[in-house]
């Protein structure tokens, strides 16, 4: 008899949930993952099913390349845009294609923490972000001391993660860090891309017993490793091995050395099960493989065949399945986002300080600018000394004006690097569900201003009495007011490119760019009157914040002042010049509109700015999952097609839900 088994979005188990059973049961069923690269398509993954359940820890093993990555990627939701995807990923017997956002706690690869804080305030402010308000502050001090300790790093608390003019921790002790960030919480699902990497193999066998211990706590936890020693794959509950996308074993960790036995390929007596499973399957180079008796020379695709067809056959894969079926009849709860539990004003209070902590330690992010503007200060100072009110100066102090509202304002990109790595920090803990979009975008903009404004003073003040622009506290006023808001524009309008470009230099490009157009059609390099129409002088001048900053400085300096007309041999030709003439004759700006509407306008602009970088932020989030849900939508019918071709059932469920079990009868030998 077939075992047949319906897989959906729910209504198919028929178990009731408890209400107290937050275990997170996660079943796959005949996944695959599919590259189009030069016009073909490569799978990555193929036909993949398995389990992972509560109180156990899964290794996923293989060869680099094998799919580990690609696996858990799948697993947790996290799967590349340029990747499709087919099969079931179910999350307590329903259908959960994104699991991120909270509801599962992911440790990548890389780690992406911020450098100039400290072991001790990178994990206290995790876990501010993410505990309960109502927690006493002495007990989140005593949750955060232990997380430190279970993952051995109490000798390096107060050592900074480290970063480009920082020494810190080392790779093994960041990889420990970035463990710890995520275990903080008890994550009900826990997956970890090679949690071991970087360590020696006491710190490795002490992370793997810390994470197993989370596991007999009820958690289920998921980790790719690549080569892991005798005491540390002995951890392992379960294992899922890997070549080439294909499965190789799934079960019970120490089983495997029997399957691979009973395959033909025994483990010799003084070699490690992980180091001869590896060795079996790795086609990267192809070897010699101790066999017991069937070949003395075999290459590794043939092996790797011998074992996939061997495991498919066996009494593993048949477990496996049955056990999922199990599984699935036993609804479990609807696991919501479990990311955080402090509230809106806790998590922005809390981005804001730590923020603005990095932003005082790290050089590069405002001091080594804050230099590069007072050396440029000096020298626009120097060039424009006294610049006065002859009839070059108009000209000379239009210069200026222009030039600190454009020049000025477009160094703002130097702080470009470290925009991106808190975007990359930023996107690990947002996926992992530890604050929201707006709470950082607050946090965000809050820390950075008294910086700003700093920035913004300084400069000012070295110009304006430098090339002493038009005297009084209120034009100088306006004048620092004005370059605040214009720099605090172009900081907006980097992190929004910052949230969306793929990397640092795609995002200088395009951040440089977008200003270079918006300085062109600001009214100086050609007249407000004269800038074509339609696309640079409507819509363009009028998006871009330079044309207000400028119209408004102009205002702000030339009105109320009078200039010599030009002098011909010794003799002015006409009457003196009022400021109000040089703007609205020579510079074509209306001066109905007064200096301080410039100023709101854009001021407003502030907002509009930090609104678009949410959206960016917000897009980049939902545009994905969107496009993957179509395309595998669409993939899972084509295979649909494929698959009602081969001699195996077909069970749809409706029009738009489709499932086959090919892969569960061919076990059960249908
Ligand atoms: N988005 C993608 N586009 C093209 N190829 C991809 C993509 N993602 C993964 N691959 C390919 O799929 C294969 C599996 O990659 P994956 O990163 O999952 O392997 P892995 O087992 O985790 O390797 P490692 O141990 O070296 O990290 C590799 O050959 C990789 O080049």
């Amino acid at each position: 008899m077939p075992v047949e088994v319906e897989m959906g979005g729910g209504e198919l188990s028929v178990g009731v949930p408890s209400p107290h059973d937050f275990a997170a049961r996660l079943t796959w069923i005949d996944l695959w993952v599919t590259v189009t690269g030069k016009g073909s398509k490569q799978a990555i993954l193929q036909g993949l099913t398995g389990y992972a359940e509560p109180g156990e820890i899964m290794a996923i093993m293989g060869p680099s390349g094998s799919g580990k990555s690609t696996l858990l990627d799948t697993l947790a939701g996290r799967l590349a845009k340029t990747a499709s995807q087919t099969g079931e990923v179910l999350l307590n017997g329903r259908r959960k294609t994104n699991l991120s956002y909270g509801i599962a706690a992911y440790v990548t690869q890389s780690d992406d923490l911020i450098g100039t804080l400290t072991v001790n305030e990178t994990v206290y402010y995790s876990a501010s972000l993410r505990l309960s308000s109502k927690i006493p502050r002495a007990e989140k001090k005593a949750i955060v001391e232990s997380t430190i300790r279970e993952m051995g790093l109490m000798e390096c608390r107060n050592t900074p993660v480290g970063n480009w003019h920082l020494r810190g921790l080392s790779g093994g002790e960041r990889r420990r860090l970035s463990i710890a960030l995520e275990i903080l919480t008890r994550p009900r699902l826990l997956f970890l891309d090679e949690p071991t990497s970087g360590l020696d193999s006491a710190a490795a066998f002490f992370v793997v017993s810390t994470l197993r211990n989370l596991a007999r706590d009820g958690r289920t936890v998921i980790a790719s490793i690549h080569q892991p020693s005798s005491e540390v794959f002995e951890l392992f509950d379960n294992l899922t091995l890997l070549s080439g996308g294909r499965l190789v074993y799934f079960g019970e960790a120490k089983a495997a050395r029997e399957h691979f036995a009973a395959s033909g390929f025994p483990c010799p007596a003084l070699r490690s099960p992980s180091d001869h499973f590896l060795r079996a399957i790795n086609a990267d180079f192809d070897q010699d493989l101790e066999t017991a008796d069937l070949l003395n020379r075999m290459p590794t695709p043939q092996v790797v065949r011998i074992l996939v067809e061997a495991y498919q056959n066996s009494e593993y894969a048949m477990a496996a399945k049955l056990r999922i079926q199990e599984i699935l009849q036993t609804q479990g709860t609807v696991l919501e986002s479990g990311g955080s539990q402090a509230g809106f004003f806790r998590q922005s209070f809390t981005l804001t300080r730590r923020s603005f902590v990095n932003m005082s330690r790290d050089i590069g992010y405002y001091w080594l600018r804050l230099v590069i503007y007072i050396v440029l200060s000096i020298c626009l100072g120097t060039i424009y000394w006294r610049v006065g009110l002859e009839f070059s100066s108009i000209l000379g102090r239009a210069g200026c004006i222009a030039y600190v509202g454009g020049f000025l304002t477009f160094m703002s990109i130097g702080g470009f690097p470290s925009f991106v790595e808190d975007m990359k920090v930023f996107h690990r803990e947002r996926l992992n569900g530890h604050y929201g979009v707006l709470a950082f975008v607050v946090g965000n903009t809050l820390s950075s201003l008294p910086f700003l404004f700093l920035i913004s003073l300084v400069s000012s003040s070295i110009v304006y009495f430098m090339a002493q622009l038009h005297q009084g506290f209120d034009h100088f006023g306006y004048f620092v007011l004005s370059l605040f808001v214009q720099v605090t524009i172009v900081e907006s309008l980097m992190m929004a490119v910052a949230s969306i470009v793929p990397n640092f230099l795609m995002g200088i490009i395009t951040g440089a760019g977008i200003q270079g157009i918006f300085m062109l059609v600001a009214g100086f390099f050609r007249l407000p009157k004269d800038i074509p129409k339609p696309l640079w002088r409507y819509p363009l001048s009028y998006m871009g914040f330079d044309m207000y900053a400028l119209q408004g400085m102009y205002k702000n300096d030339f009105l109320g002042l009078t200039f010599k007309n030009f002098v011909l041999d010794g003799v002015a030709v006409g009457p003196d010049i009022p400021g109000s003439y040089v703007v609205e004759q020579i510079y074509g700006i209306q001066t109905k509109r007064g200096k301080w509407a410039d100023f709101w306008i854009l001021f407003g602009m502030i907002f509009a700015y930090r609104l678009i970088f949410f959206v960016c932020i917000k897009l980049k989030e939902n545009l994905g999952p969107m496009i993957r849900s179509l395309l595998t939508h669409t993939i899972t019918i084509e295979r649909l097609h494929t698959i009602a071709e081969e001699p195996v059932v077909v069970v749809i469920q409706c029009a738009t839900t489709v499932y086959y079990s090919n892969s569960i009868h061919q076990s059960s030998g249908s």
